[in-house]
């Protein structure tokens, strides 16, 4: 156990990790996040030693989280659950997600021209609105995306940290946790579903249903994303303790 009483990794578990406010640190805007240089590594061995049983669960899309962790492409959920990656690297059908009403991205496009400082970020199922470089523009943009969102059932405003999202309501992290743990390296582990946001509760919950637990990086790891990192690597740098969990 680390001093908060977080459990040190076992070698049964599969570990659904989230992204920012995770493993990264809040930065200004997306694009600016760090990503330590020593973090890939540490998840690729950590991966290993868990028998490829490691997926990232991120708001953000495929393609933005594999630029970040190259060059790994690691298995997981992203958009929030829309796009699935199982562990031989195969993206899952996305057909049930409803396309994006193709006139979205232009409108909020022309929004955002009109006020700078607000961040855009398009992604395949879904749209952020970012305001933190100018919070005073934060109730025009809930309302902007409430009145998209009103318009088209197949899709939720999500609150976000600075932010305001659109996604497919059938687009959850509980969704990742469920497909993942239906197929190898994943099914018959212990999952353990790390997160720092409302919307990791979601995959949370998935856990617990499969017999594991959810952490939280605001309760439980209270050095934020560099202890969530510590806690990583330790396991990587020592052998891990065969599973205790019984799934019958
Ligand atoms: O599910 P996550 O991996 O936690 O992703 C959630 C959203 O994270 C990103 O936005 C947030 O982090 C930015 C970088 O620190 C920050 O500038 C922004 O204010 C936050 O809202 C990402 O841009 C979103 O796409 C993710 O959904």
């Amino acid at each position: 156990m680390t001093s908060l009483g977080v459990p040190e990794i076992e070698a049964g578990w599969a570990l659904f990790l989230d992204l920012d406010g995770t493993l990264l640190d809040i930065a200004p805007e997306p694009d600016a996040v760090v990503v330590p240089a020593t973090l890939p590594g540490t998840l690729a061995g950590l991966s290993a030693r868990l028998g490829g049983a490691l997926a990232i669960v991120s708001g953000r899309a495929r393609g933005n989280v594999d630029r970040l962790l190259a060059p790994l492409a690691l298995p997981g959920g992203f958009g929030h659950g829309a796009e699935l990656r199982d562990a031989d690297g195969r993206p899952a059908e996305t057909d049930s997600m409803p396309p994006l009403p193709d006139d979205w991205p232009a409108h909020l496009s022309r929004f955002v021209e009109r006020r700078p400082g607000l961040i855009l970020e398009r992604k395949p199922h879904g749209l952020a609105l970012h305001f933190r470089a100018v919070p005073e523009y934060g109730a025009a943009v809930r309302a902007i995306m409430e009145d998209l969102v009103s318009e088209a059932v197949g899709f939720m405003l999500l609150p976000a940290h600075m932010a305001f999202e659109i996604r497919p309501r059938a687009a959850t992290k509980a969704r990742a946790v469920e497909a993942l743990m239906a197929t190898p390296p994943f099914r018959g582990r212990r999952p353990v579903f790390v997160g720092d946001d409302v919307t990791d509760e979601d995959g949370m919950a998935a856990a617990r249903r499969f017999g594991g637990f959810g952490l939280h990086v605001g309760r439980d790891f209270t050095g934020g994303p560099a202890e969530v990192r510590a806690w990583l690597a330790r396991a990587t740098a020592r052998p891990i303790e065969k599973a205790t969990h019984d799934q019958s």
